[in-house]
């Protein structure tokens, strides 16, 4: 299901013709529809039916405050990664009491307010990292309720830099050495085990690396077990993929099923957390742009647009594909081959290579299955303001996060003395 679709031929956002939100509130920008993401997360919700479970969205993956506290009112939990996060998530009416803190370099300060704000798990990723949250918790007094997020040393099969769960990344405690660590943590007093936590890795298309990893994770829980360690929750993380260009990633159902099944065959029916991100957010937004000039050289045409590598990372950085679209459907201009790129002063700056398109200077293009890791990876690279983001609601359109003025861009800067 798309809610954003062609209607007598211009693309619209759900009731919304997208050429109208480019008219009123320019290019480039993000744009959302508040059903999808409802759609998205609802459909993992009740693929679980009546097993306990928590979703956990990983904020990380779009962390604007209105989408935050959309999912808040739907009775998401979050996964966090920092401080910042956990700020975002208290803002926007956020139960902390449903997030896990993930990330390998937690500080005493962020681990201390953490504890403050009573979250439900800290996911540890090493045995220093063990000893400071046992340090923290008995400085504020307090038990600290801890996962360790092992790495299952299983391959997903999806981008090196966004794949999380080999015993090459940085991600994580080895098995053994969580078997160790549990035993460590049960003695520390200002501990509580609470779960286990593995995530493998993002943009995950295939329901086998998910069920190979947590049949290595139910292991452990039975090993624990027999060492008089109750585990009380399973945190899978999150990685669901989705369609940026043909994919084909199991649907929600099937991937619930998958860990079901699983957990129901090793006799481990504990309550599930997943930490999903892009499944949720990913093609919920697309991101709009405007060509400004059209050009060409013995090889190559180009159609330049308003919207840079600085807006939109992920093709720039992973080589990610993303479809780009024309707003309006039918166009007079000529259908070429051209490579789509941005204003920034780097030859990286390719939104995508190679795209048949009908376009002139002035067109509106559409980049789509930018919802996830789009605007939460732009930043300011050659003093480009940073885009509004819009949320789309029936026929309403709401500014969730206004254009950054020139101004602001040098409001934390100051001259010598
Ligand atoms: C610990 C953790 N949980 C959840 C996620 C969300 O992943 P995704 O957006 O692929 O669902 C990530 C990012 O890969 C992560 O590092
Ligand atoms: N930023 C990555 C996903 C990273 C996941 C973080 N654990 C992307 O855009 O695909």
């Amino acid at each position: 299901m798309t809610f954003f679709q062609y209607h007598a031929g211009e693309l619209h956002a759900e009731h919304v013709p997208v050429s109208q939100i480019a008219k009123q509130f320019g290019t480039p920008a993000y744009v959302y529809s508040r059903a999808a993401i409802e759609h998205q997360w609802h459909s993992l919700d009740t693929a679980f039916g009546d097993y306990p479970h928590t979703i956990c969205y990983a904020v990380k993956a779009n962390s604007n405050i209105a989408v935050l506290n959309l999912l808040a009112q739907m009775g998401s939990g979050f996964d966090i990664v920092s401080e910042g996060e956990l700020r975002r998530v208290l803002l926007a009416g956020g139960d902390p009491r449903k997030v896990v803190f993930s990330g390998v370099a937690k500080s005493t300060g962020e681990l201390e307010f953490a504890m403050r704000n009573k979250v439900r798990s800290i996911n540890i990723e090493s045995v220093a990292e063990l000893h400071r949250v046992q340090a923290v918790a008995a400085s504020l007094d307090v038990v600290a309720a801890i996962a360790i997020r092992v790495n299952p040393n299983v391959d997903p099969e999806t981008h090196p830099y966004i794949s999380t769960g080999m015993d090459k990344a940085k991600f994580g405690v080895t098995m053994e050495a969580a078997f160790e660590a549990y035993q460590l943590a049960a003695k520390m007093p200002n501990i509580e085990v609470h779960g286990i936590a593995c995530h493998i890795g993002s943009q995950i298309t295939k329901t086998s690396p998910f069920t190979d990893a947590l049949s290595i994770v139910l292991d452990m829980v039975k090993r624990l077990r027999d060492v008089g360690i109750q585990i009380q929750q399973l945190d899978l993380g999150g990685g669901l993929g989705i369609n940026y260009h043909g994919e084909t990633p199991p649907s929600a159902q099937e991937y619930v099923d998958g860990m079901l099944a699983s957990v129901r065959e090793h006799g481990v029916d504990l309550p599930i957390a997943i930490e999903p991100g892009r499944y949720i957010v990913g093609n919920s937004g697309i991101m709009l742009t405007q060509v400004e000039y059209l050009k060409h050289n013995q090889s190559k045409r180009f159609a330049i647009v308003d919207a840079g590598m600085n807006d939109l990372l992920r093709p720039a950085l992973y080589q990610a594909y993303h479809e780009i679209i024309p707003v309006a459907e039918q166009s007079t201009s000529p259908i070429e081959q051209y490579d789509v790129v941005g204003p920034v002063c780097e030859s990286a700056d390719v939104l995508g290579y190679d795209r048949e398109l009908s376009v002139k200077s002035g067109d509106l293009l559409a980049v789509c299955s930018a919802g996830a890791y789009g605007h939460v990876m732009s930043n300011q690279y050659n003093s480009r303001p940073k885009p509004p983001e819009l949320m789309v609601d029936g026929d309403q359109v709401h500014v969730i996060r206004r254009r950054e003025t020139h101004d602001e861009l040098t409001l934390a800067e100051s001259l010598l003395p």
